[in-house]
């Protein structure tokens, strides 16, 4: 009903290497999606198939309900990609009229300036002049220049300093605030925890977890409950959980590995086995995220 985008198994292909494969997801109004996975993961190819800049293999992107090339579309979408081109001649105020004038309804100029920080020095400033922190300003703006509902953002933040990427973040929330939703890329798990409420983690070309920050966190950091059971206490009726990845012995102690430590701690207690001094552990995230993601193979 309130869905802004859907991708239906998707599959991008270049010459035999699958870059997407069979992706399927939607993507309703005023969520904040990240799309977060190493290089070659295939985030890119998304989101510009997403923009109807790439065409699908096989499969269909649906954004409103419409085709993306559709010119409805284009006027309800607001982009930032890695590759920031600017128009040479112009001043960056003269940029921003002239791309607020293709749009029927376009933010404000003073609204505009005020959310992405360009300063009256920079409007004043020929666009191809601009330093590598002061483009990514412009290129925001630009994105923001039709008051789209819909913003996408390629790895919005490299290369911008601490101070930029804490302002792009808290405009981004505004931005959310405001109903629009967000779609955004990044290499890192700090930064999707930090912006999104809901995270696709990329692999392979393939989505291989898609929830909120805390439950693809639960997901790959590795947890385990341990206890001190009496050794002749069979451990049998726990084997057939199937939140128990893994259940060993070691000393005197037993260790499960999971993913839903508190769904073990209730199946001790039903199971009355005695266990005692209970330990749960969990795995440093960063560390499990780049052991997931470092295993990216360049399929073929
Ligand atoms: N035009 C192309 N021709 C051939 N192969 C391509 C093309 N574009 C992307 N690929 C391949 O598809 C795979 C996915 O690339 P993609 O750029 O989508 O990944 P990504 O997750 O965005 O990576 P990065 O974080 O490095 O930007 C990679 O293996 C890449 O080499």
């Amino acid at each position: 009903m309130n869905e802004i985008l859907t991708v239906t198994n998707v599959t991008k292909s270049f010459h035999r290497k699958k870059a997407v494969n069979d992706v399927s997801f939607s993507i309703t109004k005023g969520e904040v999606v990240a799309i977060l996975g190493p290089n070659g993961a295939g985030k890119t190819t998304t989101i510009s198939m997403i923009l109807g800049l790439l065409k699908p293999t096989s499969g269909e992107v649906r954004l409103f309900n419409l085709p993306p090339q559709e010119k409805q579309v284009r006027e309800k979408i607001g982009t930032m990609l890695q590759e920031v081109s600017v128009m040479q001649g112009l001043r960056v105020g003269e940029v921003l009229e002239l791309i607020r004038s293709y749009y029927p309804q376009p933010l404000a100029m003073e609204e505009l300036i005020e959310l992405t920080g360009l300063t009256e020095q920079d409007l004043r400033t020929r666009a191809e002049k601009l330093s590598g922190g002061q483009k990514r300003r412009l290129s925001f703006a630009l994105a923001l220049a039709g008051n789209p509902e819909l913003i996408i953002f390629d790895e919005p933040t490299v290369g911008m300093d601490i101070h930029a990427r804490k302002r792009f973040w808290q405009t981004v929330r505004t931005l959310a605030e405001e109903g629009k939703t967000i779609i955004f890329s990044t290499h890192y798990l700090q930064e999707a925890d930090d912006a999104a409420d809901r995270i696709l983690l990329f692999k392979d070309g393939a989505i291989a977890a898609d929830g909120t920050p805390a439950q693809i966190k639960a997901s790959i950091s590795k947890q385990s409950v341990s206890f001190i059971v009496d050794p002749e206490i069979s451990l049998e009726k726990l084997y057939l959980n199937i939140e128990i990845h893994d259940i060993f012995r070691k000393n005197n102690r037993v260790y499960i590995h999971t993913e839903n430590t508190d769904r073990i701690l209730e199946l001790l207690f039903q199971e009355k086995i005695g266990a005692r001094d209970i330990q749960i552990e969990r795995g440093k995230l960063e560390e499990a995220f780049e052991q997931l993601t470092s295993e990216t193979k360049d399929a073929i």
